[in-house]
């Protein structure tokens, strides 16, 4: 098991590269000697020219990949000797994700989908996990919707469905790819809304990629990430 260690920063890279094999021996360094430090309830926007590396970015502090070289510490746990049982565990916790494409499982019910995260971590259905997921569809308006298919939810109340499943295991960090790259205007303001709720409330901690300079403008802080480093 995991112990995160109690720390100020929910995120902090240390000279992280990341190069990706591309035919051997050749390798593409993406990513170059990136020092970041994200704090608690920290609302940050990721912005940056198409193929700048802020996804790999993502990708690494969401403990999805792993950097080239450098040290990666998420809520105080330094993750570079973890071995990938450990760095499951930690992601499981600490972080929820929310994507451009919600990842829904279509056929299941709204409250189902929300449910998924505390199913895995249990191991199987236990009793109180549809009433937490009702509750977390209630926080984003969504009560009324618990029973309907995600196929048959707008992309706007998917996405906010993906939101409340990204907090089912209260979180310390969210990391959102373009959470409304793919929404109408109405409704990429009321995700972005849903996000600060979600930061103002819970304190979680939010990485915000984003290509919209005026959703970028109103988070706290703006990492710029240009031609693979951090500006
Ligand atoms: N798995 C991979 N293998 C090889 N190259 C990769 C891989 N993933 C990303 N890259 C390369 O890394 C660079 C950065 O990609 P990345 O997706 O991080 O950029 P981005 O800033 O998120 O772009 P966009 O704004 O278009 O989403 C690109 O040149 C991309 O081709």
């Amino acid at each position: 098991m995991v112990e995160a260690v109690s720390s100020p920063e929910v995120v902090r890279l240390a000279g992280v590269t990341k190069a990706f094999n591309v035919g051997t021996p050749i390798e593409n360094e993406v990513l170059h000697g990136i020092d970041l430090q994200l704090a608690r309830g920290e609302f940050a926007a990721v912005v940056g020219p198409s193929g700048s590396g802020k996804s790999t970015l993502l990708n690494l502090i969401g403990l999805l990949d792993r950097p080239t070289q450098g040290r990666l510490a998420v809520t105080g746990q330094e993750t570079t000797e973890l071995d990938d049982a450990h760095l499951t565990a930690l992601r499981g916790h600490a972080i929820g994700f929310v994507f451009q494409y919600h990842h829904l499982i279509g056929c299941f019910t709204a409250a189902e989908n929300v449910m998924m995260p505390l199913v895995a971590a249990a191991g199987r259905p236990r009793p109180g996990m549809r009433e937490r997921a009702e509750q977390l569809l209630a926080s984003v308006g969504l009560a009324h919707l618990a029973e309907r298919r995600a196929d048959q939810l707008s992309g706007g109340q998917q996405q906010r469905v993906a939101v409340a499943r990204s907090l089912a295991m209260q979180p310390a960090l969210l990391l959102a790819d373009e959470p409304t790259g793919n929404l109408d205007t109405k409704s990429a303001e009321d995700v972005f809304a849903l996000l600060r709720q979600v930061n103002r409330e819970h304190g979680t901690s939010v990485l915000f990629v984003t290509h919209n300079a005026a959703l970028a403008a109103r988070c706290d802080r703006t990492i710029e990430v240009v031609d693979g480093r951090v500006r």
